[in-house]
């Protein structure tokens, strides 16, 4: 006898664009976002009976996101997808949770002739801010906020030594090597008891987002890193101690490897340890280094 175990559905990659006009300053500020919807609750049956009834169809849930969108601010990116979520489980009774992901993409206002251009912007970078909700009945609001895709390198500055050295040991221990990764970091909030809660709490998700990468930043640049593991556990609790509200920091970083390369064949070139200079990126396999602190 087969049951359903889990199920949800909606809508994915829906692309969005909000522009707001200051029409005192005439300022133009721009959000672009690819939002996903996901609903779940008594929805077995079109599943098992073919009992569409219970179905609201994806194609209405990306109308509601651009009707939502019209009607609310889309900023800071954790409130619209509180409001977004909200709506679908008060709207509709068999709906009970709603999983509501969020992309923001980075349009950064240009400079021109040292001043801030009022309606011109860049993509500075492939560097995301995500939110991650969900709107669960009875319970309240949960999100994940985070960043990912920041790429970053620094030349010198990181070690590695004194790990495991067995029979399956080549790699030589480090006390000066290249450091490079592409950051994914989330703080996972306190839940919110609903949209109020999220409303009176939302001045704090912009002021975390920048201290948050403020902080990677300065750790990365900073520290003598002994390893990716310590590092990244050190922006875990200052991220914590930045912000009371956060229960729990997370980072997922690639250790993306660059080989120093032996020239020496080459008429003696020195080309390794304090002389080296060219190296070779590599694309794969790289280490992944994770973890999640809570208080
Ligand atoms: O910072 C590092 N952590 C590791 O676990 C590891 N493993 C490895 O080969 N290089 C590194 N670097």
């Amino acid at each position: 006898m087969a049951k359903v175990a889990a199920a949800r559905y909606g809508k994915d990659n829906i692309r969005l664009y909000k522009v707001e006009k200051d029409e005192a300053t005439k300022t133009h500020t721009v959000y672009e976002m690819t939002v996903r919807v996901l609903l779940e609750g008594d929805i077995q049956t079109s599943y098992t009976q073919a009992d569409n009834s219970v179905v609201v169809a994806t194609d209405s849930m990306k109308n509601t996101t651009y009707i939502m969108a019209k009607k609310n601010p889309v900023h800071p990116p954790e409130l619209f997808a509180s409001i977004l979520g909200t709506h679908f489980i008060e709207k509709y009774k068999h709906i009970h949770t709603a999983h509501i992901d969020i992309i923001q993409h980075r349009w950064t206002r240009m400079t021109i002739d040292g001043k801030p251009h009022p309606h011109s912007f860049y993509r500075d970078g492939e560097e995301k801010r995500l939110v991650q909700a969900q709107i669960i009945e009875g319970k309240g609001i949960e999100i994940r906020s985070g960043i990912s895709d920041l790429l970053v390198l620094k030349s010198t500055g990181s070690a590695f030594h004194h790990f495991v050295r067995d029979e399956f040991t080549t790699l030589p221990e480090v006390w000066d090597r290249i450091l490079s990764t592409s950051v994914d970091a989330g703080w996972k909030w306190s839940t919110f008891s609903g949209v109020d809660a999220v409303k009176r709490d939302v001045a704090l998700f912009d002021a975390t987002w920048v201290k948050a990468r403020e902080i990677t930043f300065k750790l990365f640049a900073l520290e003598e890193s002994p390893s990716v593991q310590n590092t990244m556990y050190k922006m875990c609790e200052q991220i914590l101690a930045a912000q009371p509200a956060v229960e729990a920091v997370d980072y997922s970083l690639p250790n993306k490897h660059y080989f120093e390369i032996d020239l020496s064949w080459h008429g003696g070139l020195k080309n390794t340890g304090k002389d080296a200079e060219v190296y070779a990126p590599q694309s794969d396999p790289n280490g992944l280094i994770k973890c999640t602190v809570t208080r």
